[in-house]
């Protein structure tokens, strides 16, 4: 009979390493702390608050140090009674639109049994019902917007919620616009107008080197785990790991965790080195079976007519062997092919995530130059994922491997 016991040798506390916590203190941000409090002092002056652009790479403690500060800013601002706060956080990941912005704040800002339809209104409109509603809430309302990136070049509202108290569409509110984003295009490609508007303070956040990384995985185990159950050199590992590859926290968050949850399985009491590498790898190959997941249709043709290669021991294999099987699996697929330089680029895009490598040959003056593809990731991984693929015929020489 399986039986449950609580285990006490490694976690203390495992929810403080999961993705959502927000820790209680912020380490190593000294410098992005010090610029984005003055960006926000004119709101604890009762102000106009100014609008504020954070970028920096993924896991860099964008949102992290905003909840950590907007939460300080809002207690204390309680003493003053000239000054009422209200914050409201949006993600806009799924958000691609100024249109689908504007009416999911109407509906973060209003009760539940009160909500817009997402469709139907003409743009303006929505605007409207947003400013009044801002206007009924009244004072210092700060608009959270994260993953900005994702309304891409539709970027109206960046300009419109600044500018409505100025053009007068607003008498009660003062709304200010906290812009955070990962994609450094973005911030380039913005609309100057909304550039100068959006960008009125911008606060760079850059990679964690692996002494920053050490601090923050130090601060954070000492509530998550037990002291007997990690040492120095581990989390010293999990830094310098995370440090090469992204500098993210979010990075070296995850390699420690998973090494505590290897340990934990084969009932070990104390986590080594050993668990830090089989952990990163373990990260990496469900981030590369992740990758693979989430391509479009015709790079999960491409994946099956190189899988198919494969197979046939086919591999390293040139485009031009790769794009007739990618028709023939497309067309069986109900699915129109895509002419060859646009599938090449989707074979590219596979070679850019790792998926598969790619060599540069070159034949001299009579061949030319060409790329031979392999999969760099193994092909169970592939296969994996390939099982998924409800939509796409599979040919008989993969269906039956992969089964
Ligand atoms: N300076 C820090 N001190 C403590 N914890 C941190 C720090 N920076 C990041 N973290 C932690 O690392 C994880 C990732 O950070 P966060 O979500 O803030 O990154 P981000 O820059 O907003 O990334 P993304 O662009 O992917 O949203 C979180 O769990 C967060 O608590």
């Amino acid at each position: 009979m399986a039986t449950f016991t609580r285990d006490t040798e490694i976690f203390r506390n495992e929810d403080m390493l999961r993705e959502d916590y927000q820790p209680d203190s912020i380490t190593a941000r000294e410098d992005e702390i010090s610029t984005y409090m003055a960006a926000l002092q004119p709101i604890v002056n009762g102000a106009q608050p100014r609008n504020i652009f954070l970028y920096g790479k993924t896991g860099v403690g964008k949102t992290a140090v905003s909840r950590y500060l907007l939460k300080q800013l809002q207690r204390d601002t309680d003493q003053y009674d000239d000054v009422d706060l209200s914050l409201c956080w949006l993600n806009c990941t799924n958000l691609s639109s100024s249109y689908q912005v504007a009416v999911n704040l109407v509906n973060q800002l209003r009760p539940r049994d009160d909500r817009i339809s997402t469709t139907g209104y003409p743009q303006q409109r929505v605007f409207d019902i947003l400013y009044e509603e801002l206007d009924q809430i009244g004072g210092t309302i700060l608009l959270v917007l994260d993953e900005i990136d994702h309304i891409g070049s539709d970027d109206e509202i960046l300009y419109e919620i600044p500018q409505a108290r100025s053009n007068g569409y607003l008498s009660e509110a003062k709304p200010g616009v906290i812009g955070i984003s990962n994609d450094f295009g973005f911030r380039d490609n913005l609309s100057p107008k909304v550039k100068d508007t959006l960008c009125e303070e911008e606060i760079h956040f850059s990679p964690y080197n692996a002494p920053e990384l050490r601090a923050i995985l130090e601060e954070r185990v000492t509530g998550a785990m037990y002291d007997d159950a990690v040492d120095d050199a581990v989390i010293a590992l999990c830094a310098a790991i995370a440090a090469q590859d992204t500098g993210s926290a979010r990075q070296a968050l995850d390699i420690l965790y998973k090494s505590g949850e290897i340990a934990r399985t084969n009932g070990e009491e104390r986590l080594t080195e050993d668990h830090v590498h089989q952990a990163r790898e373990k990260l990496e190959q469900s981030q590369v079976e992740h990758g693979m997941r989430e391509l479009t249709k015709h790079g999960h043709l491409a994946l099956v007519a190189m899988l198919q290669l494969a197979f046939e021991q086919e591999t390293p294999a040139r485009i031009r062997d790769v794009y007739p099987l990618y028709r023939r699996i497309a067309e069986g697929s109900n699915v129109d092919p895509l002419v060859r330089r646009r599938m090449h680029d989707h074979l590219a895009d596979l070679a850019m995530l790792g998926i598969l490598g790619r060599q540069m040959k070159n034949e001299g003056r009579a061949g030319g130059h060409y790329y031979q593809y392999e999969f760099d990731v193994g092909l169970d991984i592939v296969g994996d994922v390939v099982r998924d693929f409800d939509s796409i015929a599979l040919p008989t020489s993969v269906a039956t491997q992969i089964t």
